[in-house]
C-alpha cells in the first residue's frame, strides 16, 4: 500500500477516535447547556411575571392617594397624578412584556386567558378611578371609592394563577435555585398582602368610618398569612457570599420597615376602628409605600442573584461545548496539516526521487525537479547526485572504450603502408576461404593487380624506395576506384579491387585504366630517380561457373597468372582465358 494511503488511513483512524471521544463527552455538556438555557428562560419568565404582579400592586399606592386626596396629603395633586401615571406606565410595560412571553401560545391557552382577564380587570379599575377623579373629593361616595379600590385589588388577584404557573415552572426547571425562587415568591406575596391590607384601610381612613366586620375578618386573615410566611425569610442571607452584602442590608430594611413599621401601623389603625384614626388615608399610604417598595427591592435582588447564577452555569456549559468543538476542529485541522506536510516533505520528494532514478536508468542525465528540504531528503538527493556522477563516468568510460574499439577495429582492417583496406578486411566480406565456401552475391567482380618485377626495385633501390612505389601505386588505384567498388592491399606488392554491379566489359575497362595509371607515368623516387613501374592484372566475375568467393579468387588469380606468363603489363580476364 502507498505511504500516502497509509498516512490517510492513520489520520482517519485518529479522527475517528477523536470524534468517538467527543461524541461520548459532548452530548452530556450539550444537554447541560440546553437545560441551563431552559433554566435561564424559566427564571427570566418568572422574574417578569413577578414584576408584572408588583407593578399592578404598586399602581394602587398612587391611585389610593389620588382618590383620597385629603388635607394632610402635603403634596400637590399634579405630582400625585403624575406618580399614578408613571405607575400605570410601569404596569403596562410589565404586562406588555408578559404578553410577549405568552403571545406564542395558542389563544385558548390558560395563561393567555389569565393575562387577558388581568388586563381587562385592570382597565376596568382604572376607568373607575378616572371616573371618580372627574368629581371633587367631597362628591365621591365611599361606596364608589371602595368599588374602584376593590377592582384594582381584583385585577392583581387575576394575575395569581399566572404567577403560580410560572412559579411551578421555575421550581421545576431550576431546582438548584428553588430556595431563591421560593423566597422571591414569598416576598411578592408579602408585598401584595401588605398592599392589599393598606388598600382596605383607604376608605375608612378617608371617610373616616369604622372598618366593616367582614373586612376586618379579611384583614385578620391577611395578617395571619403575613405572620405565617414571615419566618420563611431568613434573618441573614448567605453572609459568605460577598456580592450579597446588599441583600443583607435590604433584608434588614424590610425587617425594620415592613415588619416593624407598616404592620404595627396597620394593626394600630385597625384597632382604632370606630374611634378616631391617627392618620388620614393619603398620609398612611405615603408611609406604607416605601416599606412595600423595600419588599420589591429585596425580591428583585434575589431574582438577580438567581439569574446571575443560572447564566453563569449556562455560560460554563456553553464554554465546555465550544471548547470540545474547537478541540475537535483543531484536531481535524492539525491532521490535515500533518497529511499535507507528509505529502510535501516525504511522499512527493520520494516520488520525484523515484522518477529521477528511472530517468537515470533510461540514460537521461538531466537533473529532475526536486522537492523537500529535510536533512533526510537532502541526503537522498546527495545520493542521487553521486549516482548521476557515477553514471556520467560510466558512460564516459563506455564511450571511450567504444572509440578505442572502433579505432582498433579500423586499424585491424587498414594497411598501415598504403592506407587501403587490408586482406583481413577483404576476408570480412568473403569469409574464411579455407572453410565452407560462401556463395557469391549477384554482380560481384574482382580485379587482382600484381606489380611487375618488384623484387628488383627493392634489391636495387632499397626497401624505402620499394615502399614509396607501393604507396604511389596504391594512390593511383584509389583515384580510380570509388564506391560501391573497394580497393584492398591483398599482400606484398599485390592489390585487389572488389567491384559490385559491373559487367565483364566494364570490369576490364576499369582494370585497363588502372594498368595505364600505373604504367603511363614513371614514379619519382628520392634523389629524383624516375622508375618505370608496370603491373599485371587478372579480372574475374561471378557467373554460372564462378559461384563462390573462392571460385572468384581462383579465377582472378588464374587470369593474373596468365597475364604474368604472357609477358606482364597486361590484363587477362577469366572469361577470355
Ligand atoms: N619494399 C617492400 N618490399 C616488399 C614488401 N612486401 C613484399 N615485398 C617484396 O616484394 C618482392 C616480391 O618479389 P616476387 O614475388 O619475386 O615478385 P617480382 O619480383 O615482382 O616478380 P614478378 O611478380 O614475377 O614480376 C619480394 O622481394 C618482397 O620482399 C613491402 O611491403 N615493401
Amino acid at each position: 500500500m502507498q505511504l500516502q494511503a497509509q498516512l490517510r488511513m492513520g489520520a482517519a483512524l485518529l479522527l475517528g477516535v477523536a470524534v468517538g471521544i467527543s461524541g461520548y463527552v459532548l452530548p452530556g455538556y450539550l444537554n447541560a447547556y440546553r437545560q441551563s438555557s431552559r433554566n435561564v428562560q424559566a427564571l427570566e419568565s418568572y422574574a417578569q411575571v413577578l414584576e408584572a404582579g408588583n407593578a399592578v400592586s404598586a399602581e394602587r399606592g398612587p391611585s389610593n392617594i389620588v382618590l383620597s386626596l385629603d388635607q394632610d396629603a402635603g403634596q400637590p395633586y399634579e405630582s400625585t397624578a403624575a406618580r399614578m401615571a408613571r405607575a400605570r406606565d410601569r404596569a403596562d410595560q410589565a404586562l406588555a412584556q408578559l404578553s410577549g412571553l405568552v403571545q406564542a401560545l395558542p389563544p385558548e391557552n390558560q395563561r393567555r386567558q389569565e393575562l387577558l382577564s388581568t388586563q381587562r380587570s385592570l382597565m376596568r379599575g382604572r376607568a373607575d378611578i378616572d371616573q371618580l377623579l372627574l368629581h371633587a373629593p367631597s362628591d365621591r361616595s365611599p361606596q364608589q371609592l371602595q368599588d374602584a379600590i376593590d377592582q384594582m385589588i381584583d385585577a392583581r388577584k387575576q394575575l395569581d394563577p399566572l404567577i403560580d404557573s410560572f412559579y411551578g415552572e421555575a421550581m421545576q426547571s431550576a431546582p438548584d435555585q428553588a430556595g431563591i425562587v421560593q423566597m422571591a415568591r414569598v416576598l411578592s406575596d408579602l408585598r401584595e398582602y401588605g398592599g392589599r391590607m393598606g388598600s382596605m384601610l383607604i376608605v375608612p381612613l378617608s371617610t373616616p368610618a369604622p372598618i366593616a366586620p367582614a373586612r376586618q375578618l379579611v384583614l385578620a386573615r391577611l395578617r395571619g398569612h403575613v405572620q405565617e410566611i414571615h419566618h420563611l425569610i431568613p434573618g441573614h442571607i448567605d453572609p459568605s457570599d460577598q456580592d450579597h452584602e446588599d441583600i443583607d442590608n435590604v433584608r434588614a430594611q424590610v425587617e425594620r420597615g415592613f415588619f416593624h413599621h407598616t404592620l404595627p401601623l396597620i394593626d394600630t389603625l385597625v384597632a382604632q376602628s370606630g374611634s378616631s384614626y391617627a392618620l388620614r388615608a393619603a398620609a398612611f399610604t405615603r408611609q406604607v409605600m416605601p416599606d412595600l417598595m423595600g419588599l420589591e427591592k429585596l425580591e428583585n435582588l434575589f431574582m438577580q442573584r438567581a439569574l446571575i447564577q443560572v447564566n453563569r452555569t449556562r455560560r460554563d456549559n456553553r464554554r465546555h461545548v465550544l471548547l470540545i468543538g474547537a478541540c475537535l476542529l483543531g484536531f481535524c485541522v492539525f491532521l490535515l496539516a500533518l497529511l499535507r506536510a507528509a505529502e510535501r516533505l516525504v511522499t512527493r520528494p520520494l516520488l520525484l526521487a523515484r522518477q529521477e532514478i528511472i530517468n537515470l536508468a533510461q540514460g537521461d542525465l538531466r537533473r529532475a525537479p526536486r522537492a523537500g528540504n529535510s536533512a533526510e531528503v537532502r541526503a537522498l538527493h546527495d545520493a542521487l547526485d553521486i549516482l548521476r556522477r557515477h553514471h556520467v563516468n560510466s558512460m564516459q568510460l563506455a564511450f571511450e572504450r567504444d572509440e578505442l574499439s572502433r579505432s582498433l577495429r579500423r586499424q585491424a582492417h587498414t594497411d598501415a603502408l598504403t592506407g587501403l583496406l587490408n586482406r583481413h578486411a577483404l576476408e570480412e566480406i568473403t569469409g574464411d576461404l579455407s572453410a565452407e565456401p560462401v556463395r557469391l552475391s549477384k554482380g560481384r567482380g574482382l580485379i587482382l593487380i600484381d606489380v611487375d618485377y618488384f623484387k628488383p626495385i627493392n634489391d636495387v633501390h632499397g626497401h624505402i624506395v620499394g615502399d614509396l612505389v607501393l604507396r604511389e601505386v596504391a594512390s593511383r588505384i584509389m583515384r580510380l576506384v570509388a564506391a560501391p567498388h573497394v580497393a584492398f592491399r591483398y599482400g606484398g606488392e599485390e592489390f585487389a579491387i572488389l567491384t559490385n554491379g559491373l559487367s565483364m566489359e566494364e570490369l576490364c575497362t576499369l582494370a585497363e585504366n588502372i594498368r595505364h595509371a600505373i604504367a603511363d607515368d614513371e614514379i619519382t623516387a628520392p634523389g629524383a630517380q624516375r622508375l618505370a613501374v608496370t603491373a599485371s592484372l587478372g579480372v574475374a566475375k561471378g557467373d554460372s561457373t564462378v559461384l563462390t568467393w573462392l571460385d572468384l579468387l581462383n579465377a582472378a588469380d588464374a587470369a593474373l597468372y596468365r597475364a604474368k606468363a604472357q609477358g606482364r603489363n597486361q590484363l587477362v580476364s577469366a572469361s577470355s582465358s
